[in-house]
């Protein structure tokens, strides 16, 4: 794990974006296409402004959710709102977006098409991951109904979780599909999250989940 110091979060969020957008370009010179692979929640969306306007070819990025609420898009708490409305514009609205949601009424039925679509653009090359104070990183909460199965080597790449933290049925890229990521980032703000990021490493991958990736990620923290 490498961890980076933030004087501030605005400044973070600048230098994030601007790495990561460097990371894709480098991808870009070496093969056809790069996939971007981001979270939801309330941290990522300043990066996302930022990244939204740089000047790589997005036409060759495929940019998909690390995990999704089982919501309709209106719903506030949809991801993939989130990401049409802060990452898929300005420049970036040329990206390829691989849906991680249909709407069909459990998340179950829709996990066979969503993999297809997503395999061929594994592995991921940068992947930006967000964290919760219970150390549940993309949708691998502690105590989800099948966390095991979704850690576990030979997951499939997307799973539907059910947790009590969660609020509603999730869908989530599993560990070896996070893991395999040639980038790996981690975004956290506030003291909360940092103790919590220290809790986590000397604990069991089934009580803190976001251990899974720990060991290759870059920490970005700011207060
Ligand atoms: O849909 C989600 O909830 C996310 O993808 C999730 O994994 C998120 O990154 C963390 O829960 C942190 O969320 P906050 O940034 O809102 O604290």
């Amino acid at each position: 794990m490498k961890f980076c110091d933030y004087p501030d979060r605005e400044l973070m969020m600048l230098s994030l974006a601007d790495r990561i957008a460097g990371e894709l370009a480098d991808f870009l010179r070496r093969q056809d296409r790069a996939t971007l692979c981001v979270p939801g929640g309330s941290t990522p969306g300043p990066v996302f402004d930022t990244l939204s306007g740089t000047d790589i070819d997005w036409s060759r990025v495929s940019v998909l959710l690390n995990d999704e609420r089982w919501v309709p898009e209106s719903s506030p708490r949809s991801n993939t709102r989130l990401l049409r409305e802060r990452l898929l514009r300005d420049r970036a609205a040329a990206a390829q977006l691989l849906p991680l949601h249909l709407n069909t009424a459990t998340p179950e039925e829709a996990l066979d098409d969503l993999a297809e679509e997503i395999r061929p653009h594994l592995p991921i090359s940068v992947l930006l991951l967000g964290m919760g104070a219970d150390m549940h990183t993309a949708s691998l909460f502690p105590g989800a109904d099948r966390l095991a199965e979704a850690l576990a080597p030979d997951a499939p790449p997307v799973m539907a979780l059910r947790a009590e933290a969660a609020g509603e049925p999730r869908i989530t890229l599993t560990a070896p599909v996070l893991k395999e990521a040639m980038r790996i980032h981690l975004l956290i703000t506030g003291p909360e999250k940092r103790a919590a990021l220290e809790r986590a490493q000397g604990l069991d991958v089934m009580e803190a989940p976001v251990r899974a990736i720990l060991a290759d990620a870059t920490v970005h923290w700011a207060e």
